[in-house]
Formats: C-alpha cells, sequence, structure tokens
C-alpha cells in the first residue's frame, strides 16, 4: 500500500523538492523509499522509514527534561526553538538527540559523534540553524532532512525586546543557512512523505488496542477505553499543532519562502505538504496517547528487590519512561509481522552529560520486530500459531525488536552504568538470556503475555527474571497515592530529590483526569523548551 503512496509522495515533492531544496539527493530518496517500501509486501500499512526518523525527530523535540534549565529563558524564547534530531548511518539509528540547556541539537551531534557524522544522515524536528549547519556540513553528513515548520532560529516567536530586532537576527540567519545550503556537498530538504491511506486508521486502531490500553481496559473495566484514547489524542493533537504546525497559512508561506522552499508555497504543493504535515502529526497524537499517564504508570511488581536489585541505581522518571515507551511503539510501525509489530528502544544513563536535553541518557540502540536483514517478502513463512503445520510458523525466522535493537546497538553496553530496555510487549523466553547476557539492568514494558505458553513462543520466564529490574505498566494503587505525598519516586520506588517537585499533580490530586498527563506540556512547550519532566511515582 504505501509502494504507491511512496511513488505518489515522489510525484507530489518532485517541483518544490527539485526546486527548492537543490535537492541533489531526490534521487536517493526515490530509490530509498520504494526499496523501503516493495521490499515487503502484502501485509498492513507500514512507516516509511523517512517518516519514521521524521516523527521521531518530532517526538525527541518533547524529551521531558529531568532538570530546569537554567539559562535565560526569555533568550531562549525570543530566538531559538527547542530541536529533535535522529542521527541514521547505513539505515541505522545512531543517535537521538534534543537541544539542551547551551547547546543546539546538530551541535549536541557532532560532540557526541564526531567523526562519525560523516556519511550520515540527519533528520531535524526544525531546520537548523546556520550556526549548526556550518558545523555539520564540515564534519560531512550526507543529507540533512527537516520538518518544514517554524526553523531552528526561530521566526514565529517574538521576544520580549521586540519582535523586529529578533526577526532581523532570525532572517539574517535564514539567508546564511541558505548560502551554505547552496555550496554544500549535503543534499538538505524535506524528506517527509504522504502517508498511505488507512495508515491514519490502522494507527489509531492499532494504539487504541495496544497492550498498554490493553491493561487499562483489564484494571478498570469500567472506563470506556475509546473515550479516553480520543480524549488523550485530542489533547495531544492541540499541544502537537501548537508546537509543529504553523496555524496561518499565510504565516506559513511566509516561513517556507525565507528558509529557501518558496517552491512549497505554490498550489497543489502547499496545500498537499500541509496535509502532510497534518497527518504526520495526527500519527504522532495517535501513538502518544496509547500510553497515558493517568493512574497506570512503569512500576515495580517484585515488592522485595534481591540484594543484587537493591543497589541497582533508580528507575527513570515516568514521563522518561512513558516517552522512550511511545519511541518505541513508533518504531513498531516499520514491523514485518503482520500480526504484531514491537519495538525496543535501550538508553543508557552515562556518567557523564549534561550537553544533550536528555541530561546523561544517550541512546544504545534500537530496533523491531522483522525478518532477517536482506530478505525477501514471502521468503520464510508467515503464519501464526493457528497454523497447524509447525513449518509454516514465523517464529523460528522472525528477529525480534530486543534482538534487533541488541545487533545493531552503536554503543557498548557497560557493566558500569545503567542500560535500560523499553520494550512494546513483554519479553518472550528467547529474549530473556540475551537482554540478562547484554548486561542490560532494567526493563520497561507491559506483562500482558507474561506467563503465557504459545507454543512456538512463550513467556513464562519474565516473571522469574532476576538481577534486572522489571518496571511493569499497570496501575497506580491507592497505597502509592498515599506515599507520594511523602516526596517524589522514581519507578523504582526510591524517594528522590527533584527540583520540579512542587509543579507536578500527584496522581490522586482531584484535578480532572483528562487534564492530567498530556496537559502538563502545553503552559511548559509555549517556552520553546518542551515539557519538564518529574517523577511524581511511588513504589508498589
Ligand atoms: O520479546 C518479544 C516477543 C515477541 N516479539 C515479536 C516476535 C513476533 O513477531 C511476535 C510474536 O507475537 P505473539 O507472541 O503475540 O504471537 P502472535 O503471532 O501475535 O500470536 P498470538 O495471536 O498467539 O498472540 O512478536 C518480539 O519482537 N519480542
Amino acid at each position: 500500500m504505501e509502494t504507491t503512496n511512496a511513488v505518489q509522495s515522489i510525484q507530489d515533492f518532485t517541483p518544490s523538492c527539485a526546486a527548492s531544496c537543490k535537492c541533489k539527493g531526490y534521487q536517493d530518496v526515490k530509490e530509498d523509499s520504494i526499496q523501503t517500501e516493495t521490499k515487503v509486501q502484502g501485509h498492513g500499512p507500514r512507516l516509511s522509514k523517512a517518516n519514521l526518523f521524521t516523527l521521531l525527530s518530532l517526538w525527541m523535540e518533547l524529551f521531558p527534561r529531568e532538570e530546569k534549565e537554567d539559562r535565560n529563558e526569555n533568550e531562549i524564547v525570543a530566538q531559538t526553538r527547542s530541536t529533535g534530531l535522529v542521527v541514521v548511518r547505513d539505515q541505522r539509528v545512531l543517535g537521538l538527540h534534543c537541544s539542551g540547556s547551551e547547546l543546539h541539537a546538530g551541535q549536541v551531534a557532532v560532540i557526541r559523534h564526531g567523526p562519525k557524522l560523516a556519511a550520515s544522515e540527519l533528520y531535524f524536528s526544525r531546520k537548523p540553524c546556520a550556526t549548526c549547519l556550518k558545523m555539520l556540513i564540515n564534519v560531512g553528513v550526507s543529507r540533512i532532512s527537516f520538518w518544514p515548520g517554524d526553523p531552528e532560529f526561530s521566526l514565529l516567536v517574538g521576544g520580549c525586546n521586540g519582535m523586529d530586532s529578533i526577526s532581523q537576527e532570525a532572517v539574517l540567519d535564514a539567508i546564511a543557512s541558505e548560502k551554505l545550503k547552496s555550496n554544500s556537498r549535503p543534499h538538505i530538504g524535506v524528506a517527509m512523505q504522504p502517508l498511505a491511506l488507512s495508515f491514519q486508521q490502522f494507527v489509531m486502531e492499532t494504539s487504541s488496542g495496544c497492550e498498554f490500553m490493553g491493561r487499562i481496559s483489564e484494571d478498570c473495566p469500567d472506563l470506556d477505553i475509546g473515550d479516553l484514547f480520543h480524549r488523550q489524542m485530542k489533547q495531544n493533537m492541540d499541544t502537537f499543532s501548537r508546537e509543529f504546525l504553523i496555524l496561518q497559512e499565510q504565516r506559513h508561506r511566509d516561513i517556507l519562502a525565507t528558509i529557501g522552499l518558496e517552491n512549497f508555497c505554490m498550489e497543489p504543493y502547499f496545500s498537499n505538504l500541509r496535509q502532510n504535515m497534518r497527518e504526520l502529526v495526527r500519527v504522532l497524537a495517535s501513538v502518544a496517547a496509547s500510553v497515558p499517564l493517568l493512574q497506570h504508570g512503569f512500576y515495580r511488581k517484585d515488592p522485595q528487590p534481591t540484594a543484587s536489585e537493591s543497589v541497582q541505581p533508580p528507575g527513570v522518571s515516568q514521563e522518561t519512561a512513558r516517552h522512550c515507551t511511545i519511541q518505541a511503539r513508533l518504531l513498531a510501525y516499520r514491523t514485518e509481522d503482520s500480526k504484531i509489530g514491537v519495538g525496543a528502544v535501550i538508553w543508557a544513563e552515562g556518567k557523564f552529560g549534561g550537553c544533550d536535553g536528555t541530561g546523561r541518557l544517550y541512546l544504545v540502540g534500537c530496533g523491531y520486530n522483522a525478518y532477517p536483514v536482506g530478505s525477501e517478502y514471502g521468503e520464510y513463512p508467515q503464519m501464526g500459531n493457528k497454523q497447524q503445520d509447525r513449518k509454516r510458523r514465523k517464529y523460528r525466522y522472525i528477529i525480534h525488536a530486543e534482538q534487533n535493537a541488541l545487533s545493531f546497538r552503536s554503543a557498548e553496553i557497560r557493566e558500569e552504568e545503567n542500560t535500560m530496555l523499553f520494550v512494546t510487549k513483554c519479553p518472550c523466553d528467547e529474549c530473556i538470556p540475551l537482554i540478562q547476557g547484554a548486561g542490560v539492568k532494567q526493563i520497561y514494558t507491559t506483562d500482558l503475555d507474561s506467563g503465557k505458553d504459545k507454543g512456538d513462543i512463550s513467556y513464562l520466564r519474565f516473571s522469574g527474571l532476576r538481577g534486572v529490574l522489571k518496571f511493569i505498566w499497570q496501575k497506580t494503587s491507592l497505597t502509592r497515592c498515599a506515599s507520594e505525598h511523602a516526596g517524589p519516586h522514581l519507578a523504582n520506588g526510591c524517594v528522590g530529590k527533584h527540583r520540579r517537585q512542587a509543579e507536578q499533580e500527584p496522581y490522586c490530586n482531584k484535578r480532572p483526569r483528562s487534564a492530567m498527563t498530556e496537559d502538563h506540556t502545553p503552559c511548559l512547550l509555549n517556552n520553546g523548551l518542551g515539557p519538564l519532566a518529574s517523577s511524581p511515582v511511588s513504589p508498589d
């Protein structure tokens, strides 16, 4: 389905992309997208890689900030907008970043990856500013793709010192960026593609029916889960539209013209572009709605940690756990399993850091369930457990999300660091020893399948897994609510100090539920920094 769509996208985007972006890599995008989408035909709609990386970059812009930024916030509001970035090399994700308090996302990538950025592809949630662009061109990246909204050096956000001076600076930055672009080797432009017709519907269905919502539905049988999902989605849509879309058409046209995308200003390209942007934002809103931190969160199930577990580092905040889980859920839309998409991301907490908006967290690897690299569609069996002939079942062939995340990781797993796996499905018996052997210290997941033996795949070992802390998506109990008043809690139940404590609402607060999770963000998002995180969770 998306094959046609990818081809369609090429027709839709050719004039503007070729003309306005000087997109010498246009042919490459075409080949990539066709190759990516035709390789596996026959199952449900699937995200193209370009769209997946675009969505991940938007989502990274909203990475929860653990610490309050020290920098003069007015300065940031006035000029620079928080930006998300995905670094891809050889079709693999090398890094997920966002702007920090001092550094822009592009600068963070240069610091984190250095010469490894050569020949990489970068997906930005905003057009990067000239300061970042010159370094990225210099280090030899092969392609820079950006979301065609307000650029990093904002043309939209007015400052407290008067709009004009700031706009002038932003315009100067846009001119410098264009000059850098026209003299550079990397292909710089817009790589997102229109979605398949049924894709949005597919994402809504699979998001509202995913295991995280399934757990909520089991725990709260009286709750109208469809209604909950739609409310969450609507809130997300409002927030994300303000963040990523430019509501006024003329404003959008002006910005596109200023950042060198004037060919997108013409019809039908302008309407197509806005439609594609809206659709992708809607996909993000659906996926983000599927893990609502209302009465549920990631908590330890086993009340008494073993001796080795009790010396483990604390878990990340609920907002960070949710954020990484949603990254994994986005990855799952690249699955090659027609029945279920599974996504996994591995993050580690380094000893140093702070330059990144992710704090000390850095990406180790990510993956989704798919057949071995290079296989053609139909080469392997695809049937599930209901197939009587076991030879026709998929399980002996498919590579699990965790296995791909470990196989193609971009960083080593270090014994002395806290390495965390976020996976959208309970790890199966085949993956448990791999996770343990690799040195993963914490798992964040659902356990709906835990204890099941499905024949060719079983989930019997997860509950007995020791030495790895398990944070399971489950309901916050009343006792948790009571203990929350004693102070903020990390996902392992440790009471930790947190600068943002006062700003957070505990789950048992009397505020209406619908206003308790996603809407932490709007007021904070407006400062251009993205949402701030805290850890209002408590132990079992
Ligand atoms: O830790 C895991 C476990 C499973 N999978 C993938 C492998 C396979 O692609 C799919 C199997 O899912 P499941 O166990 O739900 O089986 P099913 O084929 O969907 O059948 P059923 O209807 O019996 O659940 O999930 C992973 O990526 N990681």
